[in-house]
């Protein structure tokens, strides 16, 4: 709760979505603690409004400049600054905010994120493709321009509370927990015919389409160990991961003394939000608190990389190194999109980033240009192996 301090300028960017949404939740429960630089939304002008109304921010933006009048209609006489498009988005990452949720899906976050990273900010960060797409660069510019990256992603927000950043060294490997999603004990062949309803569906999770379907590949975890790899200088293997249908350990970190540290807390993204919010103190959410006796069992699995080859891709793609992560998250981008659109079948998602990234020659990305000229050259190659699979 807010104490005599001034009030905290917070941006948020992609605050129409499900992280954002619970971001704003946060800040409205406690309005003195927190000044609102900017917010970020992109097709869900009413929310937008909504919460601008809310939380008056000095200015907001559309990603979607052909939204720029109705949004400016909307807030006319507010004195809320608008801004449509992406040089406004990017604008917005830009302004004096100390805070910045970075909540954008997708690759569409990358540059913002590091807009905010190259003015020295403190960035919570939710967007985890910025971090596949582009980790070797966005973990240099954090360092470079003295940024503060906190995790949000639930897995990444846990094994930051139990990982001694003094003994790095003694860390013998950290495990990252997955739900498994909603087809964890189906079979290949039921997996064929999911509907984009059943892919969305997560047993425990209330996340945005893209994510959801991520988990229901499981390449949700692959990108997750790809993000924990640059959050936490951690070699691919020692990164395991593990299967825990009932998503209330978060994660572990082990010891080369053979002690397990984890974080464990109700499925409720409000709670890694506000650990990234607070930092380094903690504050109040209203989450359900968790009830152990309630739970009653904690399960484990090994994951299964037959049903789930995403997980395989993952790992390959991170010791090629050079461009394969950009590459990967590309192609998944736009095959999960082709998937939610009803172009292509479940299993189709895997195979076109398998066979992108097998096809595509590209070399290190050195620069933000470099990178966005892999990306660019993985979608088009996903998009043709789409046309060709739907
Ligand atoms: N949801 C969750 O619980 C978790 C999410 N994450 C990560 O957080 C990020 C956001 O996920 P989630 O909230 O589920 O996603 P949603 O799809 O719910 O929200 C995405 C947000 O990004 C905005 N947006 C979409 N495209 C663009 C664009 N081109 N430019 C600018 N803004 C854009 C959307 O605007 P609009 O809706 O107005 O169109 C919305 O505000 C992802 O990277 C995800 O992997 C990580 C852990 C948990
Ligand atoms: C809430 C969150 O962090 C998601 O990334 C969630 O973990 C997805 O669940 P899966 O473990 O099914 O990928
Ligand atoms: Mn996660």
């Amino acid at each position: 709760m807010s104490g005599a301090t001034d009030p905290r300028s917070v941006t948020v960017l992609g605050c129409t979505g499900s992280v954002g949404r619970s971001t704003v939740d946060l800040l409205l429960r406690d309005p003195g603690a927190y000044r609102v630089e900017a917010l970020v939304g992109n097709r869900n002008i009413a929310l937008l409004v909504e919460q601008a109304k809310a939380l008056s921010p000095r200015f907001v933006v559309t990603a979607d400049a052909s939204q720029y009048q109705v949004l400016a209609d909307a807030l006319a006489g507010t004195g809320i600054e608008v801004g449509a498009g992406r040089p406004a988005v990017i604008e917005a990452a830009q302004r004096p905010a100390d805070w910045v949720m970075s909540a954008i899906v997708g690759a569409a976050g990358l540059e913002p994120t590091l807009a905010a990273a190259r003015r020295g900010a403190v960035i919570g960060l939710a967007n985890k493709e910025t971090l596949v797409c582009a980790g070797d660069l966005m973990m240099r510019d954090v360092a470079r321009h003295g940024a503060t990256l906190l995790p949000v992603d639930s897995e990444h927000s846990a094994i930051f509370q139990v990982f001694d950043f003094a003994q790095a060294d003694r860390v013998e490997k950290i495990i990252l927990t997955a739900s498994g999603g909603p087809f964890r004990t189906w079979g290949q062949e039921a997996m064929r015919t999911v509907t984009p309803a059943q892919a969305v569906a997560h047993p425990n999770w209330s996340m945005g389409a893209k994510i959801s379907v991520d988990s229901a590949t499981m390449m949700n975890k692959g990108l997750e160990l790809i993000e924990a790899h640059h959050l936490f200088a951690m070699p691919e293997p020692k990164i395991d991961i593990l299967v825990h249908p009932q998503s209330v350990i978060h994660s572990l970190v082990a010891y080369i003394d053979g002690s397990v540290l984890a974080q464990l807390g109700a499925p409720d993204m409000r709670t890694p939000i506000a650990y990234a919010l607070g930092w380094p103190q903690r504050i109040s959410t209203p989450c359900k608190r968790l009830d152990l006796a309630e739970v009653a069992q904690l399960t484990f699995e090994q994951p299964d990389p037959e049903r789930f080859p995403a997980l395989r891709l993952v790992r390959e793609a991170l010791r090629s190194g050079g461009a394969a992560p950009t590459v990967l998250n590309a192609a998944n981008e736009v095959a999960v999109a082709r998937f939610l659109g009803g172009d292509i079948g479940f299993l189709d998602i895997i195979s076109v980033v398998e066979q992108v990234l097998s096809q595509l020659e590209t070399s290190v990305p050195g620069s933000l240009e470099d990178v966005l000229e892999a990306d660019a050259q993985a979608r088009r190659m996903a998009a043709a192996a789409c046309d060709a699979a739907a």
